[in-house]
C-alpha cells in the first residue's frame, strides 16, 4: 500500500511496489553511500526517526543517542529481518548467529560466546595468540627493508589467522588463506553492487542475475563454505590437535543436541569470518593511516610506549597504562565508525520510538555513524582529537558515548578479541617501526563506505626504530 500507518515517522512519499526506494537509491548514488544518503534525507525532514518503505518492506532509520539506546536495549527490537536478501546471506536458511533470532539465536549465541571464553579468548591464551601474530607482522615488515607496502593485506591475513585458530584450531594454510581473503573482499563488493542492506526488490535477481550481484554472492558463499566444510571433515576424522570451536560443536552434533547441525556449524563459522575479519583489520588500517598522516601524534604515541613499555611486548592490560595511545584508538573508533549504520533489526511487536508508531515486522537501522559526530555530544566532532577522551586526572572520559560494538543483547560478541588484537598489534608496530608516507605524499583520509567503512588502499614505509 502507498498509505502510511497512522503516526508513522516522517519520510518521502511511497509509490506502488517500490515504496520510496527510488528516492533512497538516487541519493545513495549522489552521496556514495546509503548511510550518508539516509542522513541527508533525515535532515531534510528534520526528524530523528526516518520512516521509509523499501519495496514492500517498512524500514525505519533511527538517530540520536536516546533513540539508538532504546533500540539497543528494548526487547521488541531484538529480531533480525527475514527476507530474500538475508536468506541469501545465510546459505538459504535462517541459521547462524548474525541473522537468526528467537530461542535458536539465543542458544547458539550463548554457546559460541562460551566457547570463545573457554577457548581462552578474553584470557591469556588469546593474548598469546595475538602476540604471536603480532610477531609475524613485525617480521614481515622488517623483511621489507623500507620498501613501501599496503599494510591492509598483512593485517587482514593476521586477523583471519586468529579467527581461524579459534574456529578450527590452527593457522590456515597460505594459499587457502589468500583465497578466503579474496572471497571475502569480493563478497563485500558484490553486496554493494546488490544494494547493500536495503535492496528489497528481490525479483530483480531473475531479470539481472549477474548485474544485481546476487549470483556472484551465491557463488562466493558456496566457495567460502567449501573451505569451511573441508575443515569440518578434517575434524570429524580427528586430524586436528587440540580443542577448538569445531570440536565442541561436533560433540553436540554427535550428542544429537537439538538445533546443532553441520549446516548450523557452517553458518556460524561463516558469521564469525564475515563479522570479524574486515571490521578488525579496517580499524587497524585507519589507525596506521592516521599516524602516517600525523607525525606529531605518532611521536606522542611512540614516546608513551617507549617510556612506559620500553622494549617489553605489549599486553592487554597495558591499555590502561598507555593513556594517550588508548585515547587515540578510541578516537579512531569514533572518527571512523566502522559500522556506521547498525542493524538491521526487526520489530517483534508494534511499538513506539520518540512518539512515532512503528508496526510489528518493521526493519530498523541505527545511525551510529551520525551519533559519533553529533555536536550535542562531541565538541568539534569533525576534528580528530584523541585529547577529547583524556580526563585531567589521567583516566579516559566520554567513552560511554561510543558504540563501536553496539550494546545490549545483540552487542558484538567478538569485541574483546577485536579490541585486544587492535591494541596489541598497533602498539607492537609503533614500538618497533616509524610509519611514513612515500616521498612525503599523504594518502587520502577519506573512507570508502559500503556495508562497513574501509580506508582507501594506501602504501606506507615502515622504518625500524632501532637496529636489532
Ligand atoms: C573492530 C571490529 C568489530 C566491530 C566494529 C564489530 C561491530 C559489531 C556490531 C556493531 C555488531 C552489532 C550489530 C547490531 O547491534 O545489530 C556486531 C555483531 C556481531 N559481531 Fe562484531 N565487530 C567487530 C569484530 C568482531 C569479531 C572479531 C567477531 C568474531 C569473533 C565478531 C562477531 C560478531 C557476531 C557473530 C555478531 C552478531 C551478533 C548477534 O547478532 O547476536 N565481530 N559486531
Amino acid at each position: 500500500s502507498v498509505l502510511k500507518p497512522k503516526n508513522y515517522p516522517p519520510g518521502p512519499n511511497w509509490i506502488p511496489y517500490f515504496g520510496c526506494s527510488n528516492v533512497v537509491n538516487d541519493l545513495t548514488k549522489k552521496y556514495g553511500s546509503q548511510w550518508k544518503a539516509l542522513s541527508v534525507l533525515a535532515k531534510s525532514f528534520s526528524t530523528s526517526v526516518l520512516g521509509l518503505k523499501m519495496g514492500t518492506e517498512m524500514v525505519v532509520v533511527v538517530y540520536g543517542e536516546k533513540n539508538i539506546r532504546q533500540i539497543f536495549t528494548d526487547k521488541e527490537f531484538e529480531g533480525r529481518p527475514d527476507n530474500f536478501f538475508i536468506r541469501l546471506r545465510c546459505l538459504g536458511k535462517r541459521l547462524g548467529i548474525t541473522f537468526a533470532d528467537g530461542p535458536m539465536w539465543r542458544e547458539q549465541r550463548l554457546f559460541a560466546v562460551k566457547q570463545l571464553r573457554s577457548g581462552g579468548f578474553g584470557k591469556s591464551q588469546m593474548e598469546k595468540e595475538i602476540q604471536q601474530e603480532m610477531m609475524y607482522i613485525l617480521r614481515y615488515l622488517k623483511r621489507l627493508r623500507g620498501y613501501p607496502c599496503d599494510p591492509q593485506h598483512v593485517l587482514a591475513t593476521s586477523v583471519m589467522n586468529i579467527l581461524w585458530t579459534y574456529i578450527a584450531g590452527e593457522r590456515i594454510e597460505e594459499n587457502r588463506l589468500k583465497h578466503l581473503l579474496d572471497l571475502l573482499s569480493a563478497r563485500s563488493k558484490a553486496f554493494s553492487i546488490a544494494g547493500g542492506l536495503l535492496n528489497q526488490v528481490p525479483w530483480c535477481r531473475f531479470i539481472f542475475p549477474e548485474m544485481s550481484g546476487y549470483s556472484l554472492i551465491q557463488s562466493i558463499n558456496e566457495q567460502i563454505s567449501a573451505i569451511i566444510e573441508e575443515h569440518i571433515e578434517k575434524h570429524k576424522k580427528r586430524l586436528v590437535d587440540g580443542n577448538d570451536f569445531m570440536y565442541s560443536f561436533i560433540e553436540e552434533i554427535e550428542n544429537k543436541r537439538e538445533g546443532f547441525t553441520e549446516e548450523q556449524l557452517k553458518t556460524i563459522c561463516l558469521d564469525i569470518l564475515i563479522a570479524g575479519s574486515q571490521t578488525t583489520s579496517n580499524v587497524l588500517g585507519f589507525a596506521l593511516l592516521t599516524v602516517l598522516r600525523n607525525k606529531v601524534m605518532q611521536q606522542k604515541i611512540y614516546d608513551e610506549i617507549n617510556q612506559i613499555l620500553g622494549d617489553a611486548t605489549p599486553t592487554w592490560t597495558d591499555m590502561s597504562r598507555l593513556l594517550y595511545t588508548n585515547a587515540f584508538i578510541q578516537e579512531i573508533y569514533r572518527y571512523y565508525t566502522i559500522v556506521p549504520l547498525m542493524g538491521p533489526r526487526r520489530t517483534l511487536d508494534d511499538t513506539y520510538i520518540d512518539g512515532y508508531f512503528i508496526p510489528k515486522e518493521t526493519t530498523v537501522l541505527m545511525a551510529v555513524g551520525d551519533l559519533h559526530v553529533d555536536p550535542r555530544i562531541w565538541c568539534e566532532p569533525r576534528k580528530f582529537k584523541p585529547e577529547r577522551f583524556i580526563d585531567p586526572r589521567g583516566t579516559l572520559k566520554n567513552v560511554e558515548h561510543l558504540y563501536p560494538f553496539g550494546l545490549g543483547r545483540r552487542r558484538c560478541p567478538g569485541d574483546t578479541l577485536a579490541k585486544s588484537f587492535i591494541f596489541i598489534v598497533f602498539v607492537g608496530i609503533l614500538q618497533k617501526f616509524k610509519v611514513d608516507p612515500i616521498e612525503g605524499v599523504f594518502p587520502s583520509a577519506e573512507p570508502i563506505i559500503g556495508l562497513i567503512s574501509a580506508p582507501k588502499p594506501y602504501s606506507a614505509v615502515f622504518t625500524p626504530r632501532r637496529n636489532e
